[in-house]
């Protein structure tokens, strides 16, 4: 173990990380070194390819890397992150089970008593702000609601770590205002560790503690910029506010280094 890593503060470290796809002619990722302290919400930006899902799915147990290590809670991960709660771009909802069974699949897998998962379903259900659609199945939902059923579904264990993966990419703007506000009023409340994949800057300064911006594959981090807005936040006041505009312009002009603009109009 590194000395300076800290388990009272790092949530999840990368130390010199590097990813290699077996048959691919470049690592995903090369020498990454990122830390995520304890309860903060950190955004991670960059072109398409750059290895923004690798890390995440390290930080999930679900590949190891070829060099370097990845920590969490202080200690090197070996095998599926059972701490994490992994939402990804699809919704992913069981098509068999209603509203209220999605929600409460990761309370009946850690064998939480009928009367507590009951109660919880209930308060999330709330939350999330799906009442009356509890017996619903997913294909009677809109993709909006379907995403809030798999956010609920994420946070109602209280994981020590959550990971999102681009969740909001495929719905409209609206929709994803909304759900942008939901989960930033979501987070302040419960204030764990998130780690949130988005290609889009204004997601990343509405929500995030940081934003760390990657270069293109074979992924590295380039900058790590911090968000100093306080919380708990209003996106639409944020939107108008000078020092919004700041950050955006210097977060863009960080990004748009990394593109490949040259075909565009
Ligand atoms: N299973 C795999 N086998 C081989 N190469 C892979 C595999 N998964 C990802 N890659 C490659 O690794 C690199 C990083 O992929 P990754 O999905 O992490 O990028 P990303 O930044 O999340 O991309 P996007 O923003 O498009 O979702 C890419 O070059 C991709 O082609």
């Amino acid at each position: 173990m590194p000395s300076e890593l800290d388990p009272a503060t790092d949530a999840l470290r990368l130390d010199n990380v590097t990813l290699d796809f077996p048959g691919s002619p470049r690592p995903a990722i090369e020498n990454v070194s990122l830390r995520v302290a304890r309860r903060k919400f950190v955004a991670v930006i960059g072109p398409s390819g750059c290895g923004k899902s690798t890390i995440l799915n390290l930080a999930a147990g679900l590949l190891t890397p070829t060099e370097g290590e990845v920590y969490f809670d202080g200690e090197p991960i070996t095998a599926v992150n059972s701490s994490a709660a992994y939402v990804t771009q699809a919704a992913n909802l069981l098509p068999w089970l209603t509203v209220r069974a999605n929600i409460g699949l990761a309370l009946k897998f850690r064998d939480v008593p009928k009367s507590e998962r009951a109660e919880k379903i209930a308060h999330w259900v709330k939350v999330v702000g799906l009442t009356g659609f509890e017996d619903s199945y997913p294909r009677e939902l809109s993709g909006g609601m379907q995403k809030r059923v798999s956010i609920a579904r994420a946070l109602i264990y209280d994981p020590s770590i959550v990971l999102m993966d681009e969740p909001f990419g495929p719905l409209d703007a609206i929709t994803r205002l909304r759900l942008q506000q939901d989960l930033l009023n979501l987070w302040e409340e419960q204030s764990g560790t998130l780690v949130f994949v988005t290609h889009d800057l204004n997601e990343a300064i509405y929500l995030a503690d940081e934003v760390v911006v990657m270069s293109k594959g074979p992924g590295t981090v380039r900058q790590v910029l911090p968000v100093p807005f306080e919380r708990p936040r209003h996106i639409g006041s944020l939107i108008e506010s000078p020092e919004f505009s700041e950050l955006y312009n210097e977060l863009w002009s960080l990004f748009k280094a990394e593109l490949d603009l040259s075909e565009a109009a």
